[in-house]
């Protein structure tokens, strides 16, 4: 595999000059090239490989404890002016920047090999698909991708043919000049994740952690595609596809946007507890979305792989997930067993004997054995579920949601696309172990865009706006859910999960218009009677729980909202500026 394009070459001797690696390969999509990577890992303790008996074909990787997350702090959006990239991207100018990072590359793969990686998100040949190549000289990042994304000749010939591609550079930053490699080579101190939107480019530096540095998830599928999906009328979300057949035999297909660590996975993955449902996965984590010519919106899952959190999964939350990482599957920052298995808080409610947590010592009981954003990297076709819709399917209903102890139902419709787009743009969560920083903190976090917006987050709302300027009635029906409320207990009211299919099934008795709802502030919820219960042990007054909202706390909300939107100035759509106000008017006049 070579290749012959000018530009690409190009391209690629300019960055072997400046980087310096002792040999660069292209990585083709073979089993052989796989055995390779896996042999090189194990060589130097990155990989461990897991009893084969209990865990076939997979391995653990243990990381740097500095290097386990996203680096939202780090990740930088720079655009030519600082208002393009928006008040909630960390702006930096462009060309100083690339000046810094280009400080950085010098020399960066010294006595490394650097791996060529043409890859597609979407489906080779499609014209939707966004074809990248990244450059890195890490093999655990180059084996990840090989199960993440589409890669190989295939992908090679298309970008050669055309010359189009997403550069996306990546160097762990740990050159090998007078020293040994290490298991988890990274550089914290010096460590930023770079996009140039209008140029369409991506420079990573110093991690080698999933979302910092397979840069065709997080990079392109969502930061550089966004900018595109603005410029050519799409959409690029942080959302799950979920195929979901009815007990009438109906299909529908509901899209998801969950901030991370809460729940895009497992919904995904749901096993209905209700008779007669059934639900296939049609992606977890992205979705691309257009108007088709029937003016509906049709979604794909640019991905290949998934890459999930391992804390909380279990044979009860997740039955789906845990068939699926059966075996073919590398674990990052889990617990190993003393029979060579993996182990995470939450997979058993015992905690086995023997464990060695996630930075390989004896697990003594202090604090977590897997590291809280501990992840499993596995191909979708290991998924038993998976839908086979690779191509598009249309969607009848959006569900933003996010983790929010009190104020937010369980389920509320917007009452038209310009509610929910509003629903969308204050969407609120408790941060998790997912990136950086504390966790538990409530913060606006819209459309779980927050930290992957490629552009001005006021112009994103601008453009979901602008996806009803032509016939609105074919686009789907916006819900916002929330599966995490809590009692005064402190522990969840709604126990979530395979149970979710009660929420989904109202969702389609009101896209049917089967049953009536009740209008509320936040938008229309369930009745009493058409929230299907049955047989679930929710306590007295569970109902009130899951859907009261308290005055104080609304008035709060309407005031937390008007300063999340005066960070936006001139930017912040009139329309939404009439959706606060609206939610005002209802807020007072329930009072
Ligand atoms: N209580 C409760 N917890 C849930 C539910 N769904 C998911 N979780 C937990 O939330 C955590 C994250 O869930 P995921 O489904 O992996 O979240 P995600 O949105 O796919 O996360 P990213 O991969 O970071 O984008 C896990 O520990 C789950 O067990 C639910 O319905 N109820
Ligand atoms: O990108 C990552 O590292 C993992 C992920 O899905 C998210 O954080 O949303
Ligand atoms: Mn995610």
């Amino acid at each position: 595999m070579k290749f012959t394009n000018q530009k690409v070459v190009n391209w690629l001797d300019e960055w072997i000059a400046l980087m310096q690696p002792e040999r660069s390969v292209i990585l083709d999509d073979s089993q052989e090239t796989r055995d390779q990577l896996v042999s090189a890992l194990m060589e130097r303790g990155t990989l461990r490989a897991l009893n084969p008996d209990l865990r076939p074909g997979s391995y653990l990787a243990c990381s740097d404890p500095r290097d386990v997350a996203r680096l939202e702090s780090r990740t930088l959006i720079c655009s030519h002016s600082e208002e393009d990239a928006g008040p909630t991207n960390n702006w930096r100018d462009p060309a100083e920047t690339r000046e810094m990072m280009r400080g950085f590359y010098k020399g960066s793969m010294v006595g490394r090999t650097m791996y060529v990686i043409p890859f597609s998100m979407g489906e080779v040949g499609s014209p939707f698909a966004l074809y990248g190549i990244e450059i890195t000289d890490s093999a655990y990042v180059a084996l990840s991708m090989m199960t993440m994304a589409t890669v190989g000749e295939e992908v090679l010939k298309a970008i050669d043919a055309s010359g189009s591609f997403v550069p996306a550079v990546h160097s762990v930053g740990y050159p090998l000049a007078g020293r040994e490699d290490i298991a988890w080579p990274c550089n914290p101190e010096d460590t930023y994740i770079v996009h140039f939107p209008e140029t369409r480019e991506i420079w990573s530096y110093g991690s080698g952690y999933g979302g910092n540095a397979l840069l065709g998830k997080k990079c392109l599928a969502l930061r550089i595609a966004s900018v595109a999906a603005r410029d050519d009328g799409w959409l690029a979300e942080h959302m799950l596809i979920l195929k979901l057949t009815s007990p009438k035999n109906e299909v529908y297909y509901v899209t998801g946007a969950f901030p991370s660590a809460c729940g895009k996975t497992n919904l995904a993955m749901l096993v209905p507890t209700r008779p007669g449902w059934k639900a296939e996965t049609v992606g977890d984590d992205i979705a691309w979305l257009r108007r088709g010519e029937d003016g509906r919106l049709w979604a794909v899952n640019p991905e290949m792989g998934f890459f999930g959190v391992a804390p909380g999964t279990s044979v009860k939350t997740n039955p789906v997930a845990m068939a699926t990482i059966a075996k073919n599957t590398i674990f990052t920052n889990c617990a190993l067993t003393a029979d060579g298995d993996i182990w995470w808080e939450g997979m058993t409610e015992e905690v086995p004997e023997g464990l060695t947590d996630w930075q390989g010592k004896p697990y003594t009981g202090d604090g977590p054995a897997a590291h809280p954003n501990a992840r499993f990297t596995v191909s979708i076709y290991e998924a038993p579920n998976l839908a086979p819709e690779r191509d598009g399917v249309p969607i009848s209903a959006i569900l933003f949601g996010g983790r929010r102890s009190t104020l937010v139902p369980l389920v509320t419709e917007a009452r038209s696309w310009e509610h929910g787009v509003f629903l969308g743009s204050v969407m609120a969560s408790e941060t998790t172990a997912a990136a950086e920083g504390a966790v538990g903190r409530v913060r606006r976090d819209p459309f779980a865009m927050l930290p992957f917006c490629g552009y001005n987050m006021a112009d994103y709302f601008g453009h979901w706006l602008s996806m009803a300027e032509e016939d609105p009635q074919a686009l789907p029906k916006i819900y916002l859910v929330n599966w995490f409320r809590r009692g005064a207990d402190g522990r969840f009211v709604w126990p979530g999960y395979g149970e979710n299919v009660r929420v989904l099934s109202w969702i389609i008795d009101r896209l049917e218009g089967r049953v009536e709802g009740i209008d509320t502030p936040l938008g229309r919820i369930p009745k009493v009677k058409d929230l299907d219960v049955d047989g679930l042990e929710l306590g007295d007054d569970a109902f009130d729980h899951l859907f009261s909202m308290n005055v104080n706390e609304l008035k709060e909300e309407v005031e937390s909202i008007r300063e999340h939107y005066a960070r936006f100035g001139d930017h912040l759509p009139k329309g939404l500026a009439a959706e606060l106000e609206e939610f005002e008017r209802a807020v007072h006049a329930d009072s």
